[in-house]
């Protein structure tokens, strides 16, 4: 089939320039942050590869643990994850050793926040590594029957092969998205809080920022089998994408409002932040209740009582290699005003903890219009999903519920 500009720029363009941007983006902002000890590292030096050697060990090692098995959706090509059950635990442990840690030795949180750009050095070499042995795994010994179409080499680089890989026993994307780069981020803000104080005195406004990351990451390991039926786990596949992601642009860019606060003190007043921890707790506690409306209502077959009446749904079918299934989409309570009314909280969270940074210009920002930008895309890539999977029935379900995000508005 000849190819059109779209496909051209999808296939061809488009990869190299987002791995060439967004690896010499996230060198250049850990630079930038810390703009008062500015150094440039393409390798990394022997202190951060411990560094990253410690956490990815660590993170094996929680996934390594005898422990309760958790199994993810059967693909359409019929492979079963499967995962390790024990997030909470691994967050719980991670952060209290971490705390010990900088209470035994504080300066410990300014050394790693001087060697930033260093760490992120060894994570993007790891990562690259990592991305590389992916693609041969994927080409020369699949681990799932599954037959993917050949597409430009540079493209399945950063698309990844196979969607379930699993290297030394563990599932890979467990491995990078959950254990490495959601704890790295959960560590580095911390880090980021306790560095700050160590050079300006406590802030209230620094102390809400990492307190309101903390809350938010703690959800997120409370519901961590939940996330393996969302579309990083059941649609995308291990390559750059995803995994370099989560092992370097999550460290580098998800934390970068809180490392942006130590070189620059917050000049946010403490009865502003206040007000902005209360922002951001509700908007982490609704996002938190969307989500769950839709596991229980799934976990009860749609048989189940939400604000006070029984659950509408619409009944859908679909095909799979075992044959046709059917699902159900929600149309009451909080999926009844909008199709992802979880993205808009998503949002509001993240500019929660990004403004204490408020009077500094763009910077503190920036993760909060990235994510902006990435929720927005991911709508329709995730509806784009729902139609080709529900065909008419999805069409039917957006008349029923017509708002994407924002109900009345978008
Ligand atoms: N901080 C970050 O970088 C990001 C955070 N997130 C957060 O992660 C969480 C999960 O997000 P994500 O996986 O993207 O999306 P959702 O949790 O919104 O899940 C979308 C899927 O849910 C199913 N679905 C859609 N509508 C309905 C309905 N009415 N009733 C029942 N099922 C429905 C469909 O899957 P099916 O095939 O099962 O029908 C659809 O593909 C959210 O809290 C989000 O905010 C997400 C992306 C980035
Ligand atoms: C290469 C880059 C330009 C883009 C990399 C994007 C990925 C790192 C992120 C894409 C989707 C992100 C996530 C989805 C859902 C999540 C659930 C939430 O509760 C916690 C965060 C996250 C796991 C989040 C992590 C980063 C992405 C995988």
């Amino acid at each position: 089939m000849p190819e059109g500009l779209y496909d051209h720029i999808r296939y061809h363009i488009g990869p190299p320039f987002l791995m060439v941007s967004t690896t010499a983006g996230v060198q250049f902002l850990s630079v930038f942050g810390g703009n008062d000890t500015l150094s440039w590292s393409l390798v990394g030096d022997a202190h951060s590869w411990i560094v990253v050697g410690v956490m990815a060990l660590w993170a094996l090692l929680s996934l390594w643990v005898p422990g309760k098995e958790f199994l993810g959706p059967t693909s359409q090509f019929g492979y079963t994850p499967s995962y390790k059950a024990n997030g909470f635990q691994f967050f719980i442990v991670s952060l209290a050793v971490f705390l010990v840690l900088l209470f035994i030795r504080p300066v410990t949180a300014l050394e790693l926040t001087e060697r930033m750009p260093q760490i992120l050095a060894s994570c993007n070499i790891f990562a690259f590594i990592l991305c590389i042995y992916l693609l041969v795994l994927g080409k020369v010994a699949p681990q799932t029957g599954e037959v993917v179409e050949a597409k430009p080499f540079v493209y399945e680089f950063y698309r990844g092969m196979e969607i379930h890989p699993r290297i030394l026993g563990v599932d890979v994307k467990q491995f990078t998205n959950c254990r490495f780069g959601l704890m790295a981020w959960e560590l580095l803000v911390v880090n980021f809080f306790v560095a700050g104080w160590i050079k300006h005195g406590f802030s209230l406004a620094h102390l809400v920022c990492a307190l309101l990351q903390t809350i938010y990451l703690g959800k997120f390991y409370w519901w961590e089998t939940g996330y393996f039926n969302t579309l990083d786990i059941t649609l995308d596949r291990a390559g750059y994408y995803i995994c370099w992601g989560c092992l370097v642009f999550v460290p580098a860019f998800y934390t970068y409002s809180s490392y942006y606060l130590v070189a620059n003190q917050p000049l946010v007043s403490s009865t502003a932040a206040i007000a902005i921890f209360i922002l951001g707790v509700a908007s982490i506690f609704l996002n938190y209740r969307v989500d769950w409306e839709k596991e229980y209502f799934r976990a009860h077959d749609g048989k189940c009582i939400l604000w006070g009446k029984p659950a509408t749904y619409i009944q859908a079918s679909y095909k799979s290699v075992t044959g046709t299934k059917t699902s159900k989409l929600l149309t009451s309570g909080f999926w009844g005003t909008a199709r992802h009314l979880n993205y808009f909280f998503e949002i509001l969270a993240a500019f929660s903890w990004c403004l204490p940074g408020l009077g500094h210009g763009i910077w503190p920002f920036l993760y909060a219009i990235f994510l902006t930008v990435l929720l927005i895309h991911r709508v329709f890539r995730d509806e784009e999903k729902c139609k080709v999977k529900y065909g008419n029935t999805w069409d039917i379900y957006c008349q029923a519920v017509p708002y994407r995000m924002i109900p009345g508005i978008f």
